[in-house]
């Protein structure tokens, strides 16, 4: 498939006052073209850290990010290539809509920055919006006349709108109930196989996730501690903090055990 993205070497700590907070420690990764791939661990384990600095969005104490074979890191001046090239959908979708825009207003507000005629973005977005699940109708209507999954599906069209090359779900579906979940699961998986992007879905939850991924990556404590096939990962665990991980997602038992 070819590398799309690769991280080296990605460290960042945070400073509370006088606190230092470790957030991410040595941390590579790399995401193939059409690859979907998951990045799973409990929450504050640097799961958003990470994907901020793969967008660019934070800055890195260490290591470099490269999309295909250019340098992104954030702080190499190419931050705007990166906002077209690498979208994200975040957990609630109401708070990244503005609430004085349809949601149709602002899926062609980010086509028309990208250089698209009125018209034409007009156009792409209902097209998008359909593809998404939604009916035309759903563009004239604001953030706070839709229900949460409604909303999502949205933020989908709006992300997939600019044709990125990979998008990234940020714990997607974590403010929205199970039935509900399931079908953005559902509806990202369609997209990844019709529109053949790459797709780094980040979860808490192994189980929500798993079937629709190529290849998962187990974080604990601002390390990568486990990669590789979901199948393999659930049934031979490499890692303590692992098996539980997976036996909390799908037996709803407590959280147990960290790093082995
Ligand atoms: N801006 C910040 N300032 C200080 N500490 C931060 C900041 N952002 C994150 N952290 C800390 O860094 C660690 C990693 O946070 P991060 O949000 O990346 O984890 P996460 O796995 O995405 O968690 P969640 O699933 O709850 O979103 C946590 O200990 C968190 O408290």
């Amino acid at each position: 498939m070819g590398a799309l993205l690769t991280a080296t070497g990605i460290c960042k700590h945070y400073r509370v006052g006088r606190e230092r907070v470790h957030a991410v420690h040595d941390v590579s990764l790399r995401i193939d073209r059409g690859e979907c791939v998951g990045l799973v661990g409990e929450s504050g384990c640097g799961k958003s850290t990470v994907a901020g600095i793969v967008t660019s969005l934070i800055q890195a104490d260490a290591g470099r990010v490269l999309l295909e074979g250019r340098d992104i890191s954030a702080g190499s001046g190419r931050r705007r290539n990166v906002c077209t090239a690498i979208q994200m959908v975040f957990q609630s979708p109401a708070d990244s809509f503005n609430p004085r825009l349809t949601l149709g207003d602002s899926i062609i507000e980010g086509l028309i920055n990208q250089g698209i005629a009125k018209q034409e973005a007009r156009n792409l977005t209902l097209e998008y919006l359909g593809l998404c699940g939604l009916p035309k109708t759903f563009a004239d209507r604001y953030p706070h006349q839709v229900s949460g999954g409604e909303c999502q599906r949205a933020s989908i069209a709006r992300a997939i709108a600019v044709q990125p090359k990979l998008l990234i779900c940020d714990e997607a579906t974590s403010a929205l109930d199970v039935t509900i979940q399931a079908q953005i699961i559902d509806l990202i998986a369609k997209l990844r196989r019709e529109l053949s992007m790459s797709c780094l879905l980040i979860s808490h939850d192994i189980a929500l996730i798993w079937e629709i991924c190529d290849r998962v990556m187990i974080m604990c404590e601002g390390e990568i501690i486990e990669d590789g096939i979901p199948s393999d990962i659930i049934s031979h665990p490499k890692q303590e903090y692992t098996r539980s991980l997976i036996e909390a997602a799908f037996l709803s038992s407590a959280w147990g055990g960290c790093c082995s």
